[in-house]
């Protein structure tokens, strides 16, 4: 059971992880209080967590928020030790944060940083270049690469305080990656970050993943991050994995109907459409309606039969409206999370 697939990258089975967390009452009284007698209590972060990744695997990590995603991305990159379970990285168990492993391996952090505040970019990837032994001919490589892809040219000279916030991610994922890890863990590596920038980012990882065939986990709370590069997506709520599949299959597993878009020639009222499904939008000569998945097919096809129809369109819901429905309980996810570990 605990035997890693032989090709596999990331392995995990049965990971759990807890903290122990002190309660404090409020205020002076509360303090006094917990000085003297200290309440502790367990919450269970990650409960029985298992999967595995392929080498060149990108996988979406979604969850609402305090789901457990960064708790596994921590464990997988041995900054915590797992309560029990299994993981192997690369070939390595994560915990024991071996030099070896430590070269496969990256955690890029959105809301965390590593670059050095008032020294440019380029004094933290002489750093780097140290810590992980980059001989001097694999680092100008490397470097001329980044450069050209995520356009630092101008940015690595200049002190990182005065860096933007995009161009500072930039620089923070070419030091990340400098060492051409095997493995990505990206939490949140664009958050913050406007549309373009974003996509800079997206662009990086992808060019990065087809050239060195890096297995790639990824969080984000940006759908088009996860859409854009990930096919398979895992999904983890209160601690437990509640999907592990593609894209196309999360977003079958939401009730929501699909979304059939008209184009009219002559325009229809609402009160006509809402025969043939739920009414989005209407009025003039386009109009929106979403419908049961069961029955597009015959949906649509009364409509190009009895209204005019220049044009018809058939779509799923954002991926946004199906994470929304799915975790439309996410205000419960804590109490739910501390029942189980109580046992209640
Ligand atoms: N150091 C810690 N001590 C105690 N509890 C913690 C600690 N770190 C995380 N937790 C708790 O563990 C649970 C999982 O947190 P985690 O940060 O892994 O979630 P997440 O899915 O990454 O959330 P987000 O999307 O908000 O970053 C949350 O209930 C959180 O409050």
């Amino acid at each position: 059971m605990t035997t890693p697939a032989p090709d596999a990258a990331v392995h995990v089975r049965d990971l759990k992880k807890s903290y122990t967390v002190h309660e404090k009452a409020p205020g002076f009284v509360g303090s006094l209080r917990s000085f003297v007698r200290r309440r502790t209590r367990e919450v269970e972060a990650v409960r029985g967590v298992s999967f595995d990744l392929a080498p060149g695997e990108v996988v979406g990590f979604l969850g609402p928020n305090g789901a457990g995603k960064t708790t596994t991305l921590k464990m997988l990159s041995g900054l915590l030790h797992p309560s029990s379970g299994t993981a192997r990285v690369a070939g390595f168990e994560p915990r024991r944060r071996e030099a070896a492993f430590l070269r496969q391996i990256t955690l890029v952090m959105g809301q965390k940083q590593q670059l050095m505040w008032d020294l440019p970019a380029q004094d933290s990837f002489l750093v780097n270049q140290a810590i992980y032994e980059i001989p001097e001919r694999e680092y100008r490589a490397t470097m001329r690469e980044f450069t050209d892809v995520l356009g630092l040219a101008g940015i690595l000279n200049k002190q990182v305080r005065k860096l933007s916030l995009g161009e500072r991610m930039k620089c923070e994922l070419a030091a990340a990656l400098l060492h051409r890890p095997r493995v990505l863990f990206l939490d949140e590596p664009t958050i913050g970050l406007d549309v373009n920038m974003q996509e800079a980012v997206r662009e990086f990882v992808r060019d990065y993943n087809e050239r060195y065939n890096a297995t790639v986990i990824l969080t984000s709370h940006y759908m088009a991050d996860v859409t854009a590069l990930a096919r398979r997506v895992l999904v983890i709520d209160a601690g437990g994995l509640v999907f592990d599949g593609d894209l196309a299959g999360l977003v079958e597993r939401g009730s929501g109907g699909k979304t059939i878009r008209l184009q009219l020639r002559r325009p229809a009222e609402a009160a006509q459409l809402a025969r043939y499904g739920t009414v989005v939008e209407a009025g003039g000569l386009s109009a929106e309606l979403t419908v049961p998945r069961a029955e597009v097919s015959a949906r649509a096809a009364r409509l190009l039969t009895e209204l005019d129809v220049a044009d018809l369109t058939v779509e799923d819901p954002p991926i946004e409206a199906v994470m929304a429905e799915l975790f439309g309980h996410r205000e419960r996810t804590e109490e739910r999370r501390e029942a189980v570990v109580r046992g209640g």
